[in-house]
C-alpha cells in the first residue's frame, strides 16, 4: 500500500495535495498521469483513488488527466521506490570464473558444458571465462574465495556433485561445501553461486546434469549473468 501526499513531485509546490486529501492506494491497478505542465514523461502511480483523482475538477486545478490501466505484476510501483535489477541480455564484457570439482566427473563435466553452453547463448565470450578444476567440493570455497579477492571476475560459479553413500560423509562434505561457497562469496564481496548438486543417488544427479530435470549448470550459469550485472549496474562498491 502507498499513500498519495505531499511528496507527489508531479504537483506545483502551490498546489501539493494537503494531508486531508491523502488517499490510501491499493496496489491492485495502475494509473497513468500525463501532466500538462511538469514534464513530457508519463509517470507510473499506483492507486485505487480514481473517482477522486479523475474527477474533472480535480484536472481542472491540476491540469493533468490520470488513465486507468490495469497492472499484471503482483505487487506495486510507486513513484518513491526503485527497482534495482540486473539484466540477462547484456552479459558481453563480463568475466567469470567457474570452479569446478573433480569428484563425480560424470555428473560435474555436463553441468560444466550446460555453464558454457549458456554463457555463449547470453554473449559472454569465451576469453572472458576461466575454468579452474580443483579435486572435490570440498576444496572449492577455498578457490572460489581467492579467484574472488583477484578482482578479475564479476561473478564465479562454483560447480560440483556431492552423492550419498553409506556414511554419514555426504553431510560433511555437502555442508562444507555451501558454507564455503557462501564465506567465498561474503568475503570477497564478488557473487560466488552455488552449483553444487546434493543428491540421495546417481539418478537424480544424472536428472539434474542435463537429463529430465534439466542442466543445474546452465541454470547456475544465468544465475551468475544476473548476479553480476546487478553488482555492475547498481552495487559497485
Ligand atoms: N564424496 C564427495 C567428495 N569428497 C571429496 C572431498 O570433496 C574432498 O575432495 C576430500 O575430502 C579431500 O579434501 N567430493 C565431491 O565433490 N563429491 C562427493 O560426493
Ligand atoms: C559422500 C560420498 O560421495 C562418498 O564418497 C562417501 O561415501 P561413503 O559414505 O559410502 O563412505
Amino acid at each position: 500500500m502507498a499513500t498519495l501526499g505531499g511528496n507527489c513531485s508531479l504537483l506545483p509546490p502551490s498546489s501539493r495535495l494537503n494531508p486531508t486529501n491523502q488517499q490510501t492506494l491499493s496496489p491492485s491497478s495502475a494509473y497513468y498521469c500525463h501532466s500538462t505542465w511538469n514534464s513530457s514523461k508519463s509517470t507510473n502511480l499506483t492507486a485505487s483513488a480514481a473517482c477522486f483523482l479523475s474527477s474533472s475538477p480535480f484536472q481542472q486545478r491540476f491540469g493533468f488527466r490520470i488513465e486507468k490501466k490495469k497492472r499484471n505484476d503482483s505487487f506495486s510501483q510507486t513513484l518513491a521506490v526503485r527497482h534495482l535489477t540486473g539484466s540477462l541480455t547484456s552479459a558481453e564484457g563480463l568475466r567469470f570464473a567457474i570452479v569446478v570439482a573433480r569428484f563425480n566427473e560424470i555428473i560435474t563435466k555436463p553441468l560444466l558444458e550446460g555453464a558454457l553452453d549458456t554463457f555463449k547463448k547470453y554473449s559472454v565470450k569465451e576469453e572472458d571465462v576461466d575454468v579452474v578444476w580443483v579435486p572435490g567440493c570440498f576444496e572449492i570455497g577455498l578457490v572460489a574465495e581467492r579467484l574472488g579477492k583477484s578482482r578479475k571476475y564479476q561473478a564465479i560459479l562454483c560447480i560440483g556433485a556431492v552423492i550419498r553413500g553409506d556414511t554419514s560423509h555426504y553431510d560433511a562434505v555437502a555442508n562444507s561445501a555451501a558454507s564455503g561457497v557462501l564465506s567465498a562469496g561474503l568475503n570477497s564481496g564478488v557473487p560466488c553461486i552455488f552449483g553444487v548438486l546434493t543428491c540421495d543417488n546417481m539418478e537424480q544427479a544424472i536428472n539434474r546434469a542435463g537429463g529430465k530435470s534439466g542442466n543445474k549448470g546452465a541454470e547456475t550459469a544465468l544465475t551468475a549473468i544476473e548476479m553480476a550485472s546487478l553488482f555492475e549496474r547498481h552495487l559497485k562498491g
